[in-house]
């Protein structure tokens, strides 16, 4: 019985999480969670799998569920809180499905405690995956990819010597708009940058989707989770989502991963691994029904995201973590109407120019950077641009 500590219950990766656990009884048990503010939804898996403890985003909503909840659950709040969740009971795996930079700290800390990391939490790795990578070493931890690309090299590299590896190939869907032309993309509405065509994720990581920063994320998480330089990591567009990744060797092989666009499936493996579950429920891969795959090489003036996390990538230091904050901001205010779609890479951009670099920075320079790059972004905004 393997016991799973689960930071993000309510969200996308957190659902289907849940039906992996609750799928195989006899395997898994939910040790402690948390969500952010829906409390109506952690009520529901409280009392369906009954953890120790349970971590809200905010002391109010905390004290409204702990007067509904009829478990012995632990409601508690805010950043110890999460970290409590993290940290706190006999969980050997935490999985790690919070959106956004807020992640960094409770797998800092979980790491210490010895717990194996399930990493969905890209955002973690690309804020401070020096301090990630060196904490796992020290602590002699797994970080096991739950991200489907990195699953998926994951398992092409088994065994591999990383020295005959020539590329690791991180494959792109495009997003909603992979058929529109810049010109296009000027008008677009959120409603439409939320319509992905193969899966079904939370807001902020769909629309990283569109503009490609889910991919410029991608290629910084791969960096750091397989130690590969930059100049070989390589993304290729193919909108089906049916190729999850592919590593390239020096004898001219590609080992490629295939399935069904189904989160759960490098969900349950980062659970399992090394073995393999069933999965409940799966749908198996009929490639005959799928007919075409497609491929296409990646235009980096179209995807300007993507070039500016290359970018931030090869710089290093504080760079990725001024990309990820200004990507983190700029998503929230075009979700919430203030700007328009392609702002997002300007804003980005801007920020890139105005900061300034420090090379190997240590988690407060990192979590001040983090803020000031928030505030940078929002100054921009109420100075009209
Ligand atoms: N969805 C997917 O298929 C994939 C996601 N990922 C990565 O996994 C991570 C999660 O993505 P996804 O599940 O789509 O995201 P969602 O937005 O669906 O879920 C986010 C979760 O984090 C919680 N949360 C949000 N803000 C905070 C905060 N400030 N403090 C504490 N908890 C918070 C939410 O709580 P609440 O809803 O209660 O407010 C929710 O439980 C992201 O890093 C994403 O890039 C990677 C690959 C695929
Ligand atoms: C399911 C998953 O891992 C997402 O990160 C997915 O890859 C998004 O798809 P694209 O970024 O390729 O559109
Ligand atoms: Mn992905």
């Amino acid at each position: 019985m393997k016991s799973v500590s689960l930071l993000g219950a309510t969200g996308s990766i957190g659902v289907q999480t849940l039906d992996v656990i609750a799928s195989h009884p006899e395997q898994f048990k939910l040790s402690s969670m948390s969500v952010g503010k829906n409390i109506e939804a952690a009520e529901k898996i409280i009392s369906k799998f009954q953890p120790e403890i349970c971590a809200v985003q905010n002391e109010e909503d905390a004290k409204i569920l702990r007067s509904k909840v009829r478990t012995s659950t632990r409601v508690v709040s805010g950043m110890e809180g999460l970290i409590e969740a993290a940290v706190s009971t006999d969980s050997t795996v935490v999985v790690n499905a919070v959106i956004g930079s807020v992640g960094l700290l409770p797998t800092l800390k979980a790491i210490e405690a010895k717990k194996t990391i399930a990493l969905a939490n890209k955002e973690t790795l690309v804020t401070a995956g020096h301090l990630v990578m060196e904490q796992a070493k020290q602590h002699n931890v797994a970080i096991l990819p739950v991200d489907s690309e990195h699953s998926a090299i994951y398992q092409c590299l088994n065994g591999e010597d990383p020295k005959r590896v020539e590329k690791l190939i991180l494959t792109a869907s495009g997003g909603s708009f992979r058929d529109r032309t810049r010109e296009e993309l000027k008008n677009v509405t959120v409603k439409e940058a939320l319509n992905h065509p193969n899966w079904s994720m939370g807001a902020k990581i769909t629309i990283d989707s569109a503009t490609m920063m889910n991919k410029g994320l991608e290629v910084i998480e791969a960096h750091w989770l397989f130690s590969f330089d930059y100049s070989k990591i390589d993304v290729i567009l193919h909108k089906e989502s049916i190729i999850h990744s592919m590593v390239e060797f020096v004898d001219t092989s590609i080992i490629a991963h295939l399935g069904q666009p189904d989160m759960r499936v490098p969900i349950q493996y980062a659970l399992t691994y090394p073995d393999r579950l069933e999965l409940i429920n799966g749908k198996r891969l009929n490639l005959w029904e799928v007919g075409k795959l497609h491929f296409q090489e990646m235009d980096y003036d179209r995807f300007r995201c993507l070039k500016l996390a290359f970018q931030a990538g090869t710089a290093g230091g504080l760079m990725p973590t001024i990309l990820n904050a200004a990507n983190e901001k700029a998503v929230e205010l075009f979700l919430n109407g203030h700007i328009s779609f392609l702002e997002i890479e300007e804003l980005i951009e801007r920020a890139m120019q105005k900061l300034s670099n420090v090379s190997k920075p240590d988690l407060e320079t990192i979590q001040e950077t983090d803020n000031r790059t928030r505030q940078y972004v929002e100054s921009l905004l109420s100075k009209g641009r």
